[in-house]
C-alpha cells in the first residue's frame, strides 16, 4: 500500500483564500481584522516564521503589524507593549513568537494577553475554554490537524487516536480535540514503555514529540491516519518530522508530509482564529 498524502501546504492555501474573502465582508463593514506579531531577539527560524505570518495577513487583506526587538527587551518593556495592544482597537489577534529569551517569563507574557486577542490559543483561560469544551482560541498546530482530518472526510467518532507528545500547545490540546471529536485517545510521551506498543493499535497516529523519526513503519498499522507535528533536522541539515516518512507511507492510508504538511496549516489557523476574533467583535 501506498498512503494518500495530506498535502498541508494545498488545504493551507485553500483557507486562506475562504479567509481572505470573509475578511474581505468583514472590512466593507469596517471591521478589517487586525494581527499584531512581536518578536524578541533574533533567532533566524523564528524571524522567518513572523515574515511568513505577516506576509500571509497581507495576502489575506488583514491589517498586521510586525514590532521587532533587540533580545536585551526587557520583561516590563514587553509587557508595556502588550497592554498597548489589548487597548488598540484595530488589533484583534496578539501573537508573541516563541521561544522567548530567557530573561523573559514567556507564561507571563501570555497571561498579560487579553483573552480576547489570544489568537494563539495559549493562555490558561483558552485552555480552560478548551477543556470545558466553550467556545474560544484553539492552539492553531492541533487546530491544524483537525482541519487536515477533516479534509480527508475521516470520521473519528470511536477511531482510536494515538497522540505522542503532551506539550501545553500541542500534545495535550491535541487529544482534548480528538476526544471533543470522540475519539478513544490514548497519550504517549518520553516515559512510556514500548512506544510501537501503542502506535501498532492506532487508527489515527498524531507524533508531536520533536524526535527524529521516531515513529517508523513497523508502528503502524495498515491504513492508519498518520499526521506528521515533528520539525527536526537530519545530519545533513535537512528538514524532517517525528515519522519516518519512507517506511510509513507504505503502511499507512493516509500520511502528512514534513515540510508542506502541519506546518503551513499553523499559519492558516492563526489567521482563522484572528478572523473569528475580529468576528466577534464586529457582533
Ligand atoms: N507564538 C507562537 N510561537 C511558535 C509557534 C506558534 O504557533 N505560535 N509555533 C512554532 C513555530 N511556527 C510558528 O510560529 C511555525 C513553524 C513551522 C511552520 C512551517 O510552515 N514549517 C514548514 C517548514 C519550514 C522550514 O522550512 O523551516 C513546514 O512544515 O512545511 C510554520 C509555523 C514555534 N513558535
Ligand atoms: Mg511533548
Amino acid at each position: 500500500m501506498t498512503a494518500q498524502i495530506i498535502d498541508g501546504k494545498a488545504l493551507s492555501a485553500k483557507l486562506r483564500a475562504d479567509i481572505a474573502t470573509a475578511a474581505a465582508a468583514l472590512a466593507d463593514r469596517g471591521h478589517r481584522p487586525g494581527l499584531a506579531v512581536i518578536l524578541v531577539g533574533d533567532d533566524p527560524a523564528s524571524a522567518v516564521y513572523v515574515r511568513n505570518k505577516v506576509k500571509a495577513c497581507e495576502e489575506a487583506g488583514f491589517h498586521s503589524v510586525l514590532e521587532r526587538y533587540e533580545a536585551s527587551m526587557s520583561e516590563a518593556a514587553l509587557l508595556a507593549r502588550i497592554a498597548a495592544l489589548n487597548a488598540d482597537d484595530s488589533i484583534h489577534g496578539i501573537l508573541v513568537q516563541m521561544p522567548l529569551p530567557k530573561h523573559i517569563d514567556a507564561g507571563k507574557v501570555v497571561e498579560a494577553i487579553s483573552v480576547a486577542k489570544d489568537v494563539d490559543g495559549y493562555s490558561v483561560a483558552s485552555a480552560g475554554e478548551l477543556v470545558a469544551g466553550l467556545p474560544g482560541f484553539r492552539p492553531c498546530t492541533p487546530y491544524g490537524v483537525m482541519k487536515m482530518l477533516e479534509s480527508i472526510g475521516a470520521d473519528l467518532r470511536g477511531k482510536h487516536a494515538v497522540v505522542i507528545g503532551r506539550s501545553a500547545t500541542v500534545g495535550k490540546p491535541m487529544a482534548l480535540l480528538l476526544l471533543a471529536a470522540n475519539a478513544t485517545v490514548t497519550v504517549c510521551h518520553s516515559a512510556t514503555p514500548d512506544l510501537g506498543h501503542h502506535v501498532r493499535q492506532a487508527d489515527i497516529v498524531v507524533a508531536a514529540v520533536g524526535r527524529r523519526h521516531i515513529v517508523t513503519g513497523d508502528m503502524v498499522k495498515p491504513g492508519a491516519i498518520v499526521i506528521d507535528v515533528g520539525i527536526n533536522r537530519d545530519d545533513e541539515g535537512k528538514l524532517c518530522g517525528d515519522v519516518d516518512f519512507d517506511t510509513a507511507k507504505d503502511v499507512a492510508g493516509w500520511i502528512s508530509p514534513v515540510p508542506g504538511g502541519v506546518g503551513p496549516m499553523t499559519i492558516a489557523m492563526l489567521l482563522q482564529n484572528t478572523l473569528e476574533s475580529a468576528q466577534r467583535k464586529a457582533g
